[in-house]
């Protein structure tokens, strides 16, 4: 086994640098059922734009490199605990070399542990099988497509579609409401796992287990393969598109599992994976530890740098106006909803943690007029102890709702860049304080990696990597006016015609 270890690493470095053929082949279907020039369009285009730059860099797809889950077939008596160690390592060298992120953070103190090793972090699973090779796969999911999973207790009432039944109508109804529920917050077009039946546990697991399958596979129960074939293809009725800007494609694809349950439960458990659905699995030969065969790699590549070019002529065609901070107030309310914005010049990266420090404490830069960016990135620092970007898309800003319209005030930041939007208690603020809401695409972490020319700072380090504040100097830096200081908001008119199309899908389909 004395190649295991280095058969761990690069399965690390793979699943979080290149997405697999199958999710390619789906990316790609989307790309073709959306019309040119819309934002759905322009979405996909920086994503494959964004894959094909992954390649290239060997860096990763999305900054979030999530929580990785190894589930390993062993041999009977192949030593599990020497394997343990091995994938531990592993993780830890792959932190350092910038393929992952620090993500392992203490729930009590917020310290971040710097390697990604900690209580519950990597996740490992064995299972013994008869077989004589180890199968070994790995998840790396993010937080903000976990943070849209959804387990629901049957008989319930739902948004738009009544009342969902304890039978296969209403696990239809559960999971129909799970794609409308995450909107673009868990950065569609996603994937979802579907869990049938156990308990909450066993649900959700079951749940996630269905994310190792192929997308291409056919499920061999002729009722959950009716349910997957009828959720894709309705799913993507809902109009909520890529990012949820509106669009033919919501829903990549979605695999279904069952287990039994007992009489008084009856879960449906949803496991919702980003459109950067890294998974990927090796056969390993158990007695060297070297890999013998690459899973989830069947059928044609699709090669997206081929694209690059046609997409970014694209992006170019659409009118763009141009920020630069300090922003003032007049500026900031000539913006409108679907303004496409290039910024240049400096933009300060904060989060969860600065978000809660912010609503207390001083900042420890003038914020005036100035641009917030909701991202953790991925640095690395040089032997001149200077750091670089490796990889810098946003994240999810509803977790900041609670504070982001004071913190505008207080500070005078005139805008903020995020993904997936914001709610009533930001619109309100910025109608009040003349601000907007800028949406990037999310996952796109190697793109805006590419907009980031300097790091020209860092505060509040004591949160840890993803968490300080950065202070980054742009060029070029695009995203989308999605909220805007006249009230408006592409998010709540998303989440509210998506619910009337939802509501279409109330009559029973499955007798
Ligand atoms: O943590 C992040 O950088 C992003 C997160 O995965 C999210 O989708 O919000
Ligand atoms: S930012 Fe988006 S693409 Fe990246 S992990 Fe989060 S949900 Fe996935």
């Amino acid at each position: 086994m004395e190649n295991f270890f280095e058969s761990m690493v690069e399965l690390i470095v793979e699943t979080s640098t290149r997405l697999p053929k199958d999710v390619r082949r789906a990316i790609q279907k989307a790309k073709l059922g959306e019309s040119a020039g819309t934002r759905a369009a322009m979405s996909l285009d920086t994503i494959t734009d964004n894959i094909a730059m992954a390649d290239e860099n060997v860096s990763p797809i999305c900054q979030d490199t999530g929580l990785p889950t190894f589930k390993l077939k062993v041999p009977v008596g192949a030593n599990q605990i020497k394997m343990k160690e091995a994938i531990k390592r592993a993780i830890a060298e792959a932190t350092k070399t910038g393929k992952l992120r620090p993500n392992s953070v203490d729930s009590l103190t917020g310290d971040n542990t710097g390697d990604n090793l900690g209580a519950g972090t990597p996740v490992i699973k064995f299972e013994q099988w008869e077989e004589d090779y180890i199968d070994a796969r790995l998840i790396l999911k993010g937080g903000g497509c976990e943070n849209k999973n959804i387990q629901y207790s049957l008989p319930c009432e739902l948004d738009g579609l009544g009342r969902a039944g304890r039978d296969l109508d209403g696990i239809r109804k559960c999971v129909m409401h799970s794609v409308y529920q995450a909107q673009g917050q868990g950065c569609s077009a996603g994937f979802i796992g579907v869990g049938i039946g156990g308990d909450r546990t066993s649900g959700y697991e079951l749940a996630k287990e269905q994310l190792f399958r192929s997308n291409d596979d056919v499920n061999p129960v002729p009722e959950l393969r009716e349910l997957e074939e009828y959720v894709v293809e309705n799913a993507n009725k809902l109009g909520i598109g890529t990012m949820g800007f509106g669009g033919e494609t919501t829903l990549l694809g979605c695999k279904a599992g069952v287990i039994n349950r007992i009489p008084a439960s009856f879960f449906v458990s949803v496991a919702y994976n980003c459109w950067a659905f890294r998974r990927l699995g090796m056969k390993i030969d158990a007695a060297s530890g070297e890999v013998t065969e690459w899973l989830y790699q069947d059928g044609e590549e699709i090669d997206f740098a081929k694209e690059v070019a046609a997409a970014a002529e694209e992006i170019v065609a659409a009118d763009e106006v141009v920020l630069e901070a300090p922003i003032t107030e007049e500026k900031i309310r000539s913006l409108k909803v679907g303004d496409v914005v290039k910024i240049s010049g400096m933009m300060y990266t904060g989060r969860d943690a600065i978000h809660k420090y912010l609503s207390t404490n001083d900042c420890p830069v003038d914020l005036n007029g100035q641009i917030i960016y909701h991202c953790g990135p991925v640095m690395l620092k040089d032997e001149h102890e200077q750091w670089h970007v490796k990889a810098a898309g946003p994240t999810t800003s509803i977790r900041e709702e609670p504070y982001q319209g004071d913190i505008m005030k207080r500070f005078g930041i005139r805008a903020v860049i995020g993904k997936g939007g914001m709610g009533a208690k930001t619109l309100k603020a910025l109608e009040e304080h003349g601000g907007v809401y800028l949406n990037a695409i999310g996952g796109a972490a190697q793109y805006y990696a590419d907009c980031i020319q300097s790091v020209e700072g860092v505060d509040l380090m004591q949160f840890g990597i993803p968490e300080a504040m950065w202070h980054l100097k742009v060029k070029d830096f695009k995203a989308v006016v999605t909220m805007d200081s006249h009230g408006n908001s592409l998010h709540k008119d998303v989440e509210q015609s998506s619910l009337e199309r939802l509501a279409q899908f109330k009559e029973p389909v499955f007798k």
